[in-house]
């Protein structure tokens, strides 16, 4: 049943602030809410799971709304977020002719609207473009903030732009049809929200995480409280100057593991990797007597609760040696002059940016988490 949404503004310069929308049966009456924003024509990007689902629903909602709207459809899977799909995708939405004041309309998950984010940036050297995220892992991250790209063989998101959506609609009864596997991965993102800086949004997941899952009044609530804090840092500092790093707690490991395993969804998917790169950032912590080994052991429960692999023993097929994950890491973003910079923790909800992190101590931690049993 439609209710009336929750609403998280995007704070932003120059015109560019945007609302999320939070609620049931938002892809069904989309159709208005887009043509608001004056487009005549809309592409809509999506992937082969998600099309029978919902493509037809979105496309009737904007033709009602006058729109001449199109569908480009790309496998689903991490490995979509490729120099020759993102090509695909772009000459797409040339076929459509979608016009510098038209709009791109990515439906799906994070895969969809980081590849179709990066084509509407880079399309007529700039469309507008608006998220229609349909797995937890977009609603409660990926779809805001304006992050978008692909990954290089050399690394993770290594080629893209940063290009803000000019609206949001987290439709949350799409979730529905989210497989476990999935929904688990989003949980892992929303997990993170509590751990950087919100100790009583952790404890409200651990008591509240099966509810999330189940579609119960939890999982908007879940999705609007991480919308909030997102929009908070991307609002002070867009452009990841700063704190907006913090958003990468669990990601340096968690990254490197998504390359290691060469972006095949069927062995990792990124809130796998997250998963694990946030019970390790929490041991690294720990080990470097920064927080309790309590506060890393609270958190590999509550993950490993909710159905999340916390060690990188549960890579299927392996998670590679020291040297590996290092080399991987060394393409890290967050890398400064050659130097290794981690979101480590004081504590549950007290995440810090940490620079200039020894090699060879993360080799000897890592030595020692491998071969633990
Ligand atoms: N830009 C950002 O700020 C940001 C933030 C977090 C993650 N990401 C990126 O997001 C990606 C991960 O996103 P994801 O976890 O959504 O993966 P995904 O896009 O691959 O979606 C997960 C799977 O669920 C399917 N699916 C999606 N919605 C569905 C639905 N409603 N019903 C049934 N099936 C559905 C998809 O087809 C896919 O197989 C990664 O590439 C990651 O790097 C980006
Ligand atoms: O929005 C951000 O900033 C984030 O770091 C959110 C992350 O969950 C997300 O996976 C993001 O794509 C990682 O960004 P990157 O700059 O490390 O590629
Ligand atoms: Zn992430």
């Amino acid at each position: 049943m439609a209710t009336d949404p929750l609403s998280v503004h995007v704070d932003l310069d120059g015109g560019r602030d945007y609302d999320i929308l939070i609620g049931r049966g938002l892809v069904a009456s989309a159709g208005p809410r887009i043509a608001a924003l004056g487009a005549r024509a809309a592409g809509i990007v999506t992937d082969t799971n998600v099309a029978p689902l919902y493509a037809e629903a979105l496309r009737t909602s904007l033709e009602g709304a006058g729109l001449r709207a199109g569908i480009v459809t790309v496998p689903p899977g991490e490995a979509s977020k490729s120099y020759g799909r993102f090509a695909e995708v772009c000459d797409g939405l040339l076929a459509l002719k979608i016009e510098r004041n038209d709009v791109v309309v990515a439906l799906g998950g994070g895969v969809v609207g980081d590849l179709a984010g990066f084509a509407a940036a880079s399309l007529r050297r700039g469309v507008r473009f608006v998220q229609v995220p349909t797995s937890l892992l977009a609603q409660v991250d990926s779809s805001v903030g304006g992050k978008t790209g692909i990954n290089s063989p050399l690394g993770k998101n290594l080629i893209g732009a940063f290009h803000q959506p000019r609206l949001v609609l987290a439709d949350t009864a799409s979730l529905d049809t989210l497989s476990e596997r999935e929904m688990r991965a989003g949980y892992a993102e929303v997990a993170k929200y509590g751990l950087i800086g919100d100790e009583a949004f952790f404890a409200w997941c651990e008591a509240h995480w099966q509810g999330i899952f189940s579609g119960g009044p939890e999982r908007d609530e879940a999705v609007a409280a991480c919308c909030r804090a997102k929009a908070g840092v991307v609002t002070r500092d867009e452009r990841e100057d700063g704190e907006r790093a913090l958003l990468n707690l669990g990601h340096t490991f968690g990254h490197a593991l998504e390359r290691i395993t060469g972006y095949d969804s069927a062995r990792l998917v990124h809130g796998e990797g997250v998963a694990i790169g946030l019970a390790l950032a929490f041991r690294f912590s720990a080990r470097l007597g920064l927080c309790g080994g309590q506060d890393a052991g609270r958190v590999a429960n509550h993950l490993a609760l909710a159905g999340l692999p916390t060690r990188l023993q549960q890579v299927p097929g392996g998670a590679g040696d020291a040297d590996s994950l290092l080399d991987a890491m060394a393409q890290d973003k967050k890398v400064r002059d050659g130097a290794l910079t981690f979101i480590l923790a004081r504590g549950i909800g007290q995440s810090f940016i940490a620079p200039g992190i020894d090699r060879a101590a993360v080799k000897a931690f890592l030595d020692d988490e491998l071969a633990a049993g």
